[in-house]
């Protein structure tokens, strides 16, 4: 960071003295000059709301830092509340006292004014109208004539502040909306990654749109260049790392930066970055394009240490994006001998990764408090294709804000081993769980857990995830929109229903008892894609709503139901059909329950049949040596596996509505 005494900076002409507002002036330690204010208030009785309510309404010209070492506040704190102040001295009046009177006013992330719309402010908890008068070309021009000006990717900054103006226009050129983001250095927001950037590895971050990806990829460069004592060269699209002006933010550090004349030639200043000055680590914000991904991979050959951004939700998303594949290592087909291909139950061909991935590992971004760490992008990207879950460390933060100090916490026993670990027990998983809430009760996990929970009680189902990338499902939950409805849980014993790759729960007769046990839903996906994933969100919530008032007892009910049935054709199985070779067939049963008698056939390498019509709709078990439609008309069938999609959906029924997710087949132990 810039020593405060070199921060302040006096502009001429002098502007007269703004006096200081009654609650202000109250505070004997507030000096306003001509050239700059100083504040050193008592901590406990300050106010960074009325400092920033006032500095807003100063000319631009009279913007300083406060030099006062003595100041009872970070820095920090002091350096965003002027920042935030000069972004809300673009807001009329009325706008900019409604901002500065909401009680989230340290968290505010975006300020959105669209002509001839009410503005808004975008905070954490949603958005807030700054104004019932809808916004004019005046207020936009007021706007844009106090920044700099906008690029060809239509961006612009507040010189030496981290803020980024963002410009729609009318087919005219016209500027007819603004998105002004409020950009912050937050000292801390990488530290769950320093062991990462210690190490030297090259770091690739997945997140979407507003995550806080900037955010962290500028603190691991100050971390790098001033921890570290590393040449850290940013190659800066569109100054928001390092901040508008030619004069880098302090909140880089002694790293440098590269400013990028044109978006389309980030490319060149990457390779340029390389040949001319010398850099140990290249940081770079949204890789987006092929050209992007190549010069990054040239970077990362010649042993430079890489920190980039990319857009995307997971890993997944990369993979099949045939632009950022490269990122990964790349994808290709592979066509598998005959043997290899029978060894595979048939698969002819098979993805693989290509070749080495750029990065060392990559970072999805969950949200600013929660981060998935994939140590090894290959590994992660080998497993994706082979349809595996990937291994990954779950690492969380259990405050954070604006300047505070971060208690950071690595919790991968926890999740890792609920995820990836098949050896780990669920009963270890569920004590572990307990002893989490119960060990400490000043344990700030516990107040997070409290703050879950309230939220948790407004939200309809709790979902716990077994098996299957808990960032897919949540990308899934919100192409749905359905993020009022359904939340994932850590927690087993307080979830409804419980989502699963049916292969990863097949091999654990474990978690299946303790679904059974607490009598709760199951939904199985044969693969992790999102549609499948969101195929099972939409039958879950359709179900629940459904069937919400009388939840519980329903569910017990189907569940001894599932069982009698399972019970019956386990029976059938070893009693008749294989010692004696004949077909059985079984009690009328509903679709999904035969469903399940279905699953359990195949388990035991036997083939079965759908015969009847509603309600008298039943499985017949077939001997190895009698064929499917033996001996009986082709009318008298009513489906088999064989008229399933590969999401096991029956494509005669209701067009793949509910019953589009196999229900868990409680298998006998
Ligand atoms: N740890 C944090 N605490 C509080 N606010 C944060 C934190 N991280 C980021 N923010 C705020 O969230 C907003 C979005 O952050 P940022 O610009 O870093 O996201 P991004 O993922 O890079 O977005 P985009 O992809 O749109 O460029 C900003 O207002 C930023 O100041």
């Amino acid at each position: 960071m810039l020593s405060q005494s070199s921060m302040l900076h006096h502009l001429h002409p002098p502007p007269p003295p703004p006096s200081p507002p009654p609650h202000l002036r109250t505070l004997h330690s507030v000096k306003i000059s001509h050239r700059s204010l100083h504040f050193s208030p008592p901590s406990s009785s300050f106010s960074h709301r009325s400092i920033i309510k006032h500095i807003s309404k100063f000319p631009r010209s009279c913007f300083c830092y406060c030099s006062d070492s003595s100041t009872s506040l970070p820095s920090t704190n002091d350096e965003f509340n002027m920042e935030l102040g000069r972004l809300l001295a673009l807001l009329p009046e009325e706008m900019r006292r409604r901002a500065t009177e909401h009680p989230e006013l340290d968290n505010l992330i975006e300020v959105v004014m669209d002509l001839g719309r009410k503005p808004l402010a975008r905070f954490p908890s949603g958005d807030f109208i700054l104004s019932d008068h809808p916004i004019t070309f005046q207020d936009l021009e007021h706007a844009t004539s106090q920044v700099g000006d906008f690029a060809v990717d239509n961006r612009a900054g507040i010189s030496r502040t981290l803020h980024r103006i963002s410009a729609i226009r009318n087919r005219k050129g016209a500027i007819v909306g603004l998105t002004c983001r409020v950009g912050r250095a937050i000292s801390g927001s990488a530290d769950l990654l320093r062991d990462l950037v210690k190490d030297e590895a090259s770091i690739l971050l997945i997140g979407p749109p507003g995550v806080g990806k900037t955010t962290i990829i500028r603190e691991i460069a100050r971390m790098l260049a001033d921890d570290y004592r590393k040449r850290v060269m940013i190659v800066d699209t569109s100054n928001e790392i390092g901040g508008d002006g030619d004069i880098p933010h302090a909140g880089i550090g002694k790293a440098r930066r590269m400013q990028v004349p044109h978006t389309d030639m980030q490319h060149k200043v990457l390779i340029e970055a390389v040949e001319n000055h010398m850099p140990q680590v290249i940081v770079i914000d949204e890789i987006g394009t092929k050209l992007e991904a190549m010069a990054a991979s040239t970077i990362a050959q010649r042993g430079i240490q890489l920190v980039a951004t990319a857009h995307g939700v997971t890993i997944e998303n990369l993979i099949m994006n045939p632009s950022l594949e490269m990122l990964v290592g790349g994808v290709q087909s592979v066509t598998l001998g005959d043997e290899e291909a029978s060894r595979r139950g048939g698969q002819k061909t098979v993805l693989e990764r290509k070749g080495p991935s750029t990065f060392t590992c990559a970072v999805e971004i969950i949200s600013k408090a929660e981060l998935r760490v994939h140590r090894s992008l290959e590994a992660t990207v080998d497993a994706v294709l082979s349809g595996r879950a990937p291994r990954f460390e779950v690492r969380k933060i259990n405050t954070w804000g604006l300047g505070n100090m971060l208690t950071i916490e690595e919790e991968p026993s926890i999740d890792i081993s609920f995820q990836n670990h098949d050896e780990i027990l669920v009963e270890d998983f569920l004590e572990m769980n307990d002893k989490l809430v119960n060990e400490n009760e000043f344990n700030s996990k516990v107040a997070t857990n409290m703050v879950e929970s309230t939220y948790r009680d407004e939200v309809a189902i709790h979902l716990y995830v077994y098996g299957i990338p808990e960032t897919s499902v949540i990308q899934g939950i919100k192409q749905l929109k359905a993020d009022d409805t359904v939340e994932l849980t850590d927690n087993i014993s307080e979830a409804d229903a419980l989502l699963a790759l049916q292969s990863k729960l097949k091999k654990n007769p474990r978690i299946q008892a303790v679904a059974k046990s607490h009598h709760k839903s199951i939904y199985v996906t044969k693969t992790s894609s999102l549609v499948q994933i969101m195929k099972a969100i939409r039958a879950l919530i359709s179900e629940h709503t459904d069937g919400s008032k009388d939840f519980e007892g329903e569910d017990k009910m189907s569940s001894s139901e599932k069982m009698d049935a399972l019970e019956e054709a386990r029976l059938v199985i070893e009693q008749v059909v294989i010692p004696k070779g004949e077909p059985v067939e079984l009690l009328p049963r509903s679709f999904h329950i035969t469903s399940l008698q279905m699953d359990l056939a195949k388990e035991c390498q036997l083939q079965s049949e759908r015969v009847g019509k509603e309600p008298n709709a039943r499985l017949r078990i077939l001997p190895l040596h009698i064929r499917m439609d033996e001996g009986r008309s082709t009318d008298e069938i009513i489906d088999t596996r064989d008229n399933f999609d590969e999401n096991g959906i029956d494509d005669d029924m209701n067009n793949g509505s509910v019953y589009s997710v196999d229900r868990l087949p409680f298998l006998p132990d």
